[in-house]
C-alpha cells in the first residue's frame, strides 16, 4: 500500500507543529506541505497533497475547507467555531464534490471522545448537569468546541429521554454568573496559565453527583486520534462530525 500525501494548514501553530511531527513520524504518511497564514493555499495542490489537516482559527477555517473541497482534497480539521449553521454550509459544498470527505473533530484525544460518550450515556439519569471547560489563556474562543459538542449531545440524550428543563431557581445578579447555555445546558469557561485542555461534566441527582473529567496535559494526546482521522477520512465521503464515526469504522 502506498503512502498518503498530507498537507498541514496552520503548520506553525501549537497544534500544527505537533501534527507535522506526528505525520513525519508515521510510515504510511508523507508530509507534502506546510502552510502558514502568509502562504498561498496553492502550495497544497502544487505539492500533490491528498489529505489536508487544518488547525487555524474559527475565522479562517471555513474558507480553507471550501478551498480544499472545491479542489477534491479531503480535509481533517480540529479548528473550533463549528455551529450547526456552519456545518450545513460545509454539507452544501460537499454536495457538489462527490467522493470528498471532511472530518470536523472538536477533540482528537481518545479520552475526551470517551468522556463525551460517557456523558451522553449518563445524561438521561440525572436531573442536573453543567459543563466546565478549562483551557490555556492563549485560547481565542469560548466555549470550547468540545464543550459545545458535549452540550449538544447531552441535550439530545435528555430530550429523547423526555427530561425537561434543569432545576434552577437562581437569577443572575451579575450577568454571566451562571455561565452560557448551549441547547439549555450551562457551560462555564475557565482560562488559566498552566492548563492545556480539560473538561468536567457534573451531573446531579437526588443525594448524589457524578463528575466525568478529562485532562489533556500535553498536545501529544491529540495525535493518535488525528492520525486515525487522516487515515480514514478518504473512505468516508461527505461530512463526519466528531471522532466517533471514524473510530467505529
Ligand atoms: N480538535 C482538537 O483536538 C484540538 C483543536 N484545537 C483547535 O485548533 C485550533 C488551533 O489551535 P492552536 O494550534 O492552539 O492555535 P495557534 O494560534 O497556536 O495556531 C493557529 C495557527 O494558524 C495559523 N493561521 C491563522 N489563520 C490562518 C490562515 N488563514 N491560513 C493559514 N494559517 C493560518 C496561525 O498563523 P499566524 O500565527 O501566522 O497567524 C497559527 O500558526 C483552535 O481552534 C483550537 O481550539 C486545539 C487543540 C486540539
Ligand atoms: O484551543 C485548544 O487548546 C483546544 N481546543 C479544542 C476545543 O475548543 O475543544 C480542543 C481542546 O479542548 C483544545
Amino acid at each position: 500500500m502506498g503512502t498518503t500525501r498530507v498537507g498541514v494548514i496552520g503548520a506553525r501553530g501549537r497544534m500544527g507543529v505537533q501534527a507535522v511531527r506526528a505525520i513525519t513520524a508515521a510510515d504510511d504518511l508523507e508530509l507534502a506541505a506546510e502552510v502558514g497564514s502568509a502562504d498561498p493555499l496553492s502550495v497544497l495542490t502544487d505539492a500533490g497533497a491528498q489529505v489536508v489537516v487544518e488547525f487555524t482559527r474559527p475565522d479562517a477555517v471555513l474558507e480553507n475547507v471550501r478551498w480544499c473541497v472545491e479542489r477534491g482534497l479531503h480535509v481533517v480539521t480540529g479548528t473550533t467555531g463549528f455551529t450547526p449553521e456552519r456545518l450545513d454550509v460545509v454539507r452544501g459544498w460537499l454536495a457538489a464534490a462527490p467522493g470528498v470527505g471532511v472530518a470536523v473533530v472538536p477533540n482528537f484525544a481518545l479520552g475526551a471522545v470517551l468522556m463525551m460518550r460517557f456523558a451522553e450515556l449518563a445524561a438521561r439519569w440525572f436531573e442536573s448537569v453543567e459543563i466546565v471547560e478549562l483551557h490555556h489563556p492563549q485560547k481565542v474562543d469560548a466555549p470550547s468546541g468540545t464543550a459545545r459538542l458535549t452540550a449538544e449531545r447531552i441535550a439530545a440524550a435528555r430530550a429523547s429521554a423526555g427530561l425537561g428543563d434543569l432545576p434552577d431557581a437562581t437569577t443572575d445578579e451579575v450577568q454571566g454568573a451562571r455561565g452560557a447555555t448551549i441547547d439549555g445546558i450551562p457551560v462555564h469557561a475557565v482560562r488559566a496559565r498552566g492548563l492545556v485542555a480539560h473538561q468536567e461534566v457534573l451531573f446531579g441527582g437526588a443525594g448524589e453527583t457524578l463528575t466525568i473529567r478529562h485532562d489533556s496535559f500535553d498536545r501529544v494526546s491529540f495525535m493518535p486520534g488525528l492520525l486515525l482521522a487522516v487515515r480514514r477520512v478518504a473512505d468516508r465521503p461527505g461530512l463526519t462530525v466528531g471522532l466517533d464515526p471514524l473510530l467505529d469504522a
